[in-house]
């Protein structure tokens, strides 16, 4: 799978700091000003072809949980968008707050939600291995899309029934047949793209980021289930809840963020 078994000790959010990293000058999250966007008409529709037998398992990384895919084949595929070359999935996962006034990385002329989806994939036409595409700027791709409390989303109640199987850090669960698709908003054309960075370590400025404008809802106790997770592992003795785990916020450095609608 994708996230490779990556030491995640960093991730606990004391790291959320200025940590210096090569550049620096396309860190992400970001704020989108939408007044600030540029109207970019050669932008196209996202093409997003997922099987959902790719689907391996979920795993509490002591951060975050990830569903991730098997990326041994192009089944599961990103095309389209901003996008030149193809892009293979391998997982997503979630940043939510304590409450819901707070949670997600990005946000909208200083909206913020509670809670952002991260669909993660890798240029499979330039790099062989996901760990070769994290290093280099075409490298990644990543769907941001912002969740609002609201209905109960049916698609998501089958990850829900999942979560307490992985409570703690370093568990993992099989988890077959799940189409992320279903986890995408009815309107998929309108999104803003800019490039910038992983936001957990290595922080690698990898990403074309592509902003869903419009968001998904998922319901309260959805939410609560997701917060029922523990940064920490079964051994430990005091048990942190995983909650607030989002970066703060990066400068734009001159950046501009194009938009695929006017
Ligand atoms: C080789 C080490 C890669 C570490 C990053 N892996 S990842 O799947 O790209 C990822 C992205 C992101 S993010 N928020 O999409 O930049 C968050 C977590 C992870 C993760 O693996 O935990
Ligand atoms: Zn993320």
């Amino acid at each position: 799978a994708c996230s490779s078994r990556y030491v995640l000790s960093q991730m606990h959010p004391m790291w959320q700091g200025p940590l210096a990293v090569p550049g620096g000058d396309r860190q992400s999250p970001i704020d989108i000003v939408v007044r600030k966007s540029v109207f970019d008409p050669a932008l196209k529709p996202l093409t997003a072809e997922y099987d959902p037998h790719t689907c391996q398992q979920i795993w509490n990384n002591g951060y975050s949980f990830l569903v991730e895919y098997d990326d041994t084949t192009d089944k599961s595929t990103l095309k389209g968008g901003p996008l030149k070359d193809k892009f293979r999935l391998c997982q997503f996962h979630f940043h939510w707050g304590e409450s819901n006034a707070w949670g997600s990385e990005h946000t909208v002329d200083r909206r913020l939600f509670p809670a952002e989806l991260h669909i993660v994939h890798w240029n499979s036409d330039k790099y062989s291995l996901f760990e070769e595409a994290v290093m280099e700027d075409n490298g990644l791709a990543v769907i941001g899309v912002f969740l609002k409390v609201g209905k109960r989303h049916e698609g998501l109640q089958k990850l829900v029934d999942a979560l307490p199987a992985v409570r703690h850090k370093g568990s993992v669960v099989e988890f077959n047949r799940f189409d992320p698709a279903c986890l995408l908003p009815s309107n998929t054309d309108d999104y803003w793209t800019y490039h910038g960075s992983l936001t957990t370590p290595p922080l690698t400025e990898a990403v074309t980021w592509i902003v869903m404008k419009q968001h998904i809802e998922v319901s309260h106790d959805q939410l609560a289930v997701f917060r029922s997770l523990l940064f920490t592992s079964a051994e430990e003795e005091v048990q942190k809840s995983m909650v607030n785990n989002f970066r703060v916020q990066q400068p734009l450095r001159g950046r501009t963020v194009r938009s695929s609608f006017s």
